[in-house]
């Protein structure tokens, strides 16, 4: 492990990473490894969760295809230095902010959306002129697999590498010094991964999960509001990381949600569920083991059915579920809703806030103002009104979790951020020493008395033009020391 890694960072020290051109092609050979071996990535999603290609298709290899064309089409912006503002003191210098590569980053991927997890941090990685070594989940291992026999057929393999293998594997890995951790999966072992990192003082990006909440208001449409719901909760068998966790509403709503959640999932996944192509089954026992024990005890409004052989649980609701019950006290990932009850949105709020921060929240209301009030009173990584799940695919929306659910964001530029020092650069010329006696030693009362000015003082229009006659005295008075 500790000689790829010294592999790795020779390889980004010679600098073969930096050139725009380099990252560009390296990119494009992503792509073309996305579209020329599709069968076989569509095959290993499909093997791992139990997906149609179709839905493997939709849910993940749409977000890769759009992430390269974004990165393609904006790199040589966002790899760009960007002016930044002066001071009167700088003022005839150049200020500017130029990102710059991180160095050798490591990249860890949870199994429910085995491609996307790995493949968009790296497009990040990559468009900001990284190496990277990636280590896929072994729980998805046709993916991880695959990913570890086609990304040194396509890329530069100095550069980038996959490590595939589990807890023992990873340990091993994050023994190592890297320039920045992204890390993707449950809560407790982003600990474990932050405190590997600390020991190198190494930033971490940690997507984590939670229990995203969804109020549904009085004032809703509510075929719309459950039709939108049952599709981002039953995608994936509930495997999804900002997946509506449960619904929050008022009591008269509930048999009214019921019923329309119910009709849907008929409409979505026909009369037998285990038939549709588009309905998954659970990644392996264990999951499925812990899922069956958050049913225990509840009142099942429908659903509930399992089969421990093909590891199926049905699409179930939970009606007048206790907030303090097992399955209100861990992230389900899983096709279970529970339904709790609340008198009003100010219950809402404070249910939600009395709870960690979540990676997701939804509010389902025609009404914009109380929507902007639940956002306003409340905090989560990342927000949808009036539909689940679609501030993920916004990739002008950095990705991310707050607090308990994670901490830094990723996607598009954000990506691009994570991976890169946004390093702060003055450039001076070496004339000017008169100016800058200002701040030699010996000081004086007069010295200071510049310095507030040139740096605190806050000037109207009328001063601003006294200041302009100003500088331009000055500028002429240094001109004249200096140059002639
Ligand atoms: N915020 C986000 O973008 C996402 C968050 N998630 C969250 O991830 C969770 C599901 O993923 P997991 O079951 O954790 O996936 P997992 O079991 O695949 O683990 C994630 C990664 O951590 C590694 N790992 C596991 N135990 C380890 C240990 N003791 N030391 C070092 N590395 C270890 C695994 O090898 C794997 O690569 C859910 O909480 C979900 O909400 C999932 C997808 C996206
Ligand atoms: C056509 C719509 C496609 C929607 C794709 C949603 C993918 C969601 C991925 C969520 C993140 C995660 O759990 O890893």
């Amino acid at each position: 492990m500790e000689r790829q890694v010294q592999r790795l960072r020779q390889a980004f020290r010679s600098g073969r990473s930096r050139p725009l051109r380099f990252r560009q092609q390296q990119l494009e050979a992503l792509r073309r490894m996305v579209q020329e071996r599709e069968e076989d990535i569509l095959a290993a999603i499909a093997a791992d969760l139990s997906k149609s290609k179709l839905n493997a298709y939709s849910h993940e290899v749409i977000t890769i295809l759009g992430e390269i064309d974004f990165m393609l089409a904006n790199l040589p912006e966002l790899a760009s230095a960007k002016p930044a503002k002066k001071n009167l003191l700088t003022m005839l210098d150049e200020a500017y902010l130029q990102p710059e590569p991180l160095g050798v980053v490591l990249i860890i991927g949870a199994w429910n959306y085995p491609f996307v997890l790995i493949m968009q941090p790296l497009v990040g990685a990559i468009a900001a002129g990284n190496a990277a070594i990636v280590k896929p989940s072994e729980l998805s291992e046709n993916t991880a697999k695959l990913l570890a026999k086609l990304l040194p057929q396509y890329l530069d393999q100095d550069l980038y590498a996959v490590v595939n293998g589990g807890v023992a594997e990873t340990t091993e890995l994050l023994k190592q010094r890297f320039d920045h951790i992204l890390y993707t999966g449950n809560t407790a072992v982003g600990k474990i991964v932050m405190e590997a990192a600390a020991k190198h003082l190494t930033p971490v990006t940690l997507e984590l999960g939670g229990k995203s909440p969804c109020y549904i208001d009085r004032d809703c449409d509510l075929d719309v509001a459950c039709r939108r719901i049952t599709w981002g909760k039953y995608m994936n068998c509930g495997q999804t990381c900002i997946a509506p966790d449960y619904v929050l509403c008022e009591a008269s709503l509930q048999d009214q949600i019921i019923q329309k959640i119910k009709e849907t999932v008929k409409e979505f996944y026909g009369e037998n569920i285990k038939e549709s192509p588009d309905y998954e089954r659970i990644v392996n026992l264990r999951h499925f083991k812990r899922l069956q024990g958050l049913l225990e005890g509840q009142k099942i409004a429908f659903g509930g059915e399992t089969d421990e052989v093909t590891r199926y649980i049905a699409p179930t609701v939970l009606t007048d579920v206790d907030p303090n019950s097992k399955v209100m006290q861990e992230e389900i990932f899983g096709p279970i809703l529970p339904i709790v009850s609340v008198k009003n949105v100010d219950e809402a709020i404070s249910f939600i806030n009395d709870r960690e921060k979540p990676l997701a929240l939804y509010v389902f209301s025609h009404n914009n103002k109380l929507i902007k009030r639940v956002i306003e009173e409340t905090s989560s990584g990342g927000v949808t009104g009036n539909d689940v799940i679609m501030h993920f695919t916004v990739n002008s929306l950095p990705f991310g979790g707050v607090g308990a659910s994670g901490m830094g964001a990723y996607h598009g530029k954000y990506s691009f951020d994570t991976f890169s020092h946004q390093r702060p650069c003055l450039l001076k010329g070496l004339k000017g020493e008169s100016v800058n006696k200002l701040r030699y030693p010996p000081n004086s009362q007069s010295k200071l008395g510049w310095a507030k000015f040139l740096l605190l003082k806050k000037f109207n229009r009328a001063g601003l033009l006294t200041l302009l006659v100003t500088c331009l005295a000055v500028v002429a008075a240094v001109f004249i020391k200096e140059y002639l």
